[in-house]
């Protein structure tokens, strides 16, 4: 498997938090997607920071052009990043509502945390009542299948809800006592998009992908005078 990004934005941050960011002219954002998949092609496809509507905008786009979404043979998995986890924003406050519009129609899966889930929909997870009204609110603007992500709630287990409003499937885990869990929802919308490029459906790619971060949480460590990195290197420890 070999990994490809397109950069959107530069952001100046730490394990502190988010400083400031510069996105990166659309234009450019377009080019270089053109540029791997034109050369390369794509088994699956992930976004995360888009920073502007400008940039959603141009990235549904090209994606409509070279095949990659819902309908196409090619997954493609939007992660809504907003905000980092200590609050500070990602997202150019009129952008949510090209996710809503623009990206969210277009995506095999959505993947909101719950900060996320309220952001697009309104809806405050609390319990698995709402988490269910929730996936569905977020099931009517358009993506194949959603996973809301239950690391931000409390209680002893991670609970993630994916739905495609027929399917209602909980993953379920231990939630590990540790605040290291920067990258987490990155790591793990990586992990399935891979999975997804492998060929798994959803419900499986979301099940390899669940295991993945729940390794590496475990192995999350300490970086900084503030949130730490989850960690995927155990993957290196187990292999040698
Ligand atoms: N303390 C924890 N222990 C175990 N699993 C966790 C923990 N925190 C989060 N997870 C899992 O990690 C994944 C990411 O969930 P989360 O809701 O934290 O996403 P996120 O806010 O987008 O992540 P982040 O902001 O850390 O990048 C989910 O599968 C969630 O269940
Ligand atoms: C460029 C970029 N993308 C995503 C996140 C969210 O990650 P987290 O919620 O762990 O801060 C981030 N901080 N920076």
């Amino acid at each position: 498997m070999h990994g490809m990004t397109a950069v959107t934005a530069v952001t100046v941050q730490n394990s502190l938090g988010v400083e400031d960011f510069a996105e990166v002219p659309s234009n450019i954002v377009t080019a270089q997607i053109r540029a791997v998949t034109a050369d390369m092609g794509a088994g699956a496809a992930k976004t995360g920071m888009l920073a502007t509507a400008e940039i959603i905008t141009a990235v549904a786009k090209t994606l409509g052009d070279v095949g990659i979404g819902r309908d196409t043979a090619v997954p493609f998995v939007v992660d809504p990043v907003a905000a980092s986890m200590h609050g500070d924003p990602l997202l150019r406050e009129e952008a949510l509502e090209a996710i809503r519009t623009e990206l969210l129609p277009r995506a095999t899966l959505v993947t909101p945390n719950l900060d996320e889930v309220r952001m697009l929909t309104g809806v405050e997870v609390t319990d698995a009542e709402s988490r269910r009204a929730a996936a569905e609110a977020l099931l009517a603007l358009g993506p194949q299948w959603v996973l809301v992500k239950g690391g931000h709630d409390s209680g002893p287990r991670c609970v993630d809800l994916l739905s495609d409003g027929t399917a209602h499937l909980e993953f379920d885990g231990p939630r590990r006592d540790t605040p290291h869990t920067h990258g987490g929802g990155d790591t793990l919308a990586s992990a399935v998009t891979a999975s997804l490029a492998r060929g798994a459906d959803v419900p499986a790619a979301v099940e390899e992908g669940k295991r993945f971060i729940e390794r590496c949480v475990a192995e999350a460590y300490p970086l900084g005078g503030g949130i730490g990195p989850v960690s995927p290197f155990w993957r290196l420890a187990d292999e040698a």
